[in-house]
């Protein structure tokens, strides 16, 4: 079926059949890319970046939608990624991001395209975006307080998140999935309120483990709000079993039926419950850079290397180096980890 069938008709497939992909030496395929548009936010989630904010990426260095959307081509083209998540920092600041949508869902094979975003926009983009080519998306939303939305996000942008829900779900960019960090002491108790709210407005939930990815590098292993408390506070309220019936592959979310189904909801454990192992995942940051992890220590340089005039094979190339280095996993209990010197909103979450 051709998911866009107003766009531009796909361009057919230039990659051989057998034709070398993203694999690692641990036999991981990396088949899901996931792009930062922009290492910029208009909210500033604690458990993110500081309340000030960060040292944007000047201008020149980041890619520009034509670099995006030739390295995203490469991807899909040559080295055998399906599925394209476009992230940030906040993808919806991007001021191209409707053109890079549609660019991407011109390319063949077509990819999956998604958009993992704050919400801050939708009510006015998820129409257009849905029209460019865009599958799905998933918003965060972490708390129904406007006030905790305020102090956790140090802005007071609660309606826009919810008009932005609203928009996509109506725009048809479902399932709409919705990822919420816990904080203890701050949105901790709200858990099963969350849950209530998505249940009744069709939105897919998911609850994330806090990672060492801050920018302040303020995370600790008490403050986190474990897998396990997560599962507990929604049990007091509602009736949770595991999913059988869904494999859950690479996914990072482990589904549980909730009520007797068929909804679910998700918990995504990646300190506690790591999922490295079955990870399939591989970044392009804003400025060009390929990192095999969120975690990774080092970076390819593709934007300069396509800046010098490298050919695609010499790209590809590079690209399939930087996934064959990949850790087995992100060490977050190896008494020798270390933080990655990148914030996630510069990584792309
Ligand atoms: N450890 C780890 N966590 C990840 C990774 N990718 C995403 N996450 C976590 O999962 C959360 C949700 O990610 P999303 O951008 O919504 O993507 P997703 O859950 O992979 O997407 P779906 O395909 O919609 O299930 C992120 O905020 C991260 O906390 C990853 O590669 N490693
Ligand atoms: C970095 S954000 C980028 C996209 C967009 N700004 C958003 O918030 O959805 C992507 C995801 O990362 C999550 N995230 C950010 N910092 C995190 C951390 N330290 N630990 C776990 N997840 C984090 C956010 O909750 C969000 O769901
Ligand atoms: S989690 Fe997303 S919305 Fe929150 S500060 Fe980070 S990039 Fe911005
Ligand atoms: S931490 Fe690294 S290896 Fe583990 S799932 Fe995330 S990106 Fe993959």
């Amino acid at each position: 079926m051709d998911r866009n069938p107003d766009g531009p008709p796909s361009a057919p497939s230039t990659r051989q059949e057998g034709a070398p992909v993203l694999v690692d030496t641990f036999g991981r395929t990396a088949t899901d890319l996931r792009v930062s548009l922009t290492d910029r936010c208009n909210l500033r989630c604690s458990y993110c970046m500081p309340p000030e904010g960060l040292d944007w990426l000047p201008k020149p260095e980041l890619l520009t939608d034509d670099e995006v959307v030739r390295l995203v081509g490469l991807a899909v083209g040559e080295l055998g990624v399906t599925e394209v998540r476009y992230t940030g920092g906040e993808p919806l600041l991007r001021r191209g991001l409707t053109g890079i949508v549609r660019r991407t869902a011109a390319l063949a094979p077509r990819p999956e395209i998604s958009l993992t975003t704050n919400g801050i926009g939708l009510a006015r983009l998820a129409g257009p975006l849905a029209d460019a080519g865009l599958d799905r998306v998933n918003v965060s939303l972490d708390t129904l307080d406007p006030a905790t939305f305020k102090r956790l996000a140090h802005r007071d942008r609660f309606a826009d998140v919810l008009a932005g829900l609203e928009a996509a779900r109506a725009a048809g960019l479902e399932p709409v999935k919705i990822n919420a960090v816990l904080m203890r002491g701050i949105n901790d108790h709200e858990a099963p309120a969350l849950l209530r709210f998505c249940l009744e407005r069709g939105y897919r939930l998911r609850f994330i483990e806090q990672m060492p990815l801050d920018a302040q590098h303020g995370w600790t292993r008490d403050d986190m709000i474990t897998a396990d408390e997560i599962l507990e506070r929604l049990s007091a309220e509602f009736d949770l079993a595991p999913d059988a019936a869904h494999d859950r592959g690479s996914a990072p979310a482990e589904t549980f039926v909730v009520g007797g189904g068929p909804e679910t909801v998700g918990v995504i454990g990646s300190v506690t419950r790591p999922f490295c192992g079955a990870c399939d995942r591989v970044r392009l940051t804003a400025d060009g850079q390929v990192r095999n992890c969120l975690f990774a220590t080092e970076e390819s340089n593709l934007r300069d290397a396509m800046r010098g005039g490298a050919a695609d094979e010499e790209i590809a190339e590079r690209w399939r180096k930087a996934v064959r280095a990949k850790r087995a996993g992100h060490g977050i209990d190896d008494p020798s980890f270390l933080q990655p010197s990148r914030p996630m909103s510069a990584i792309g979450g």
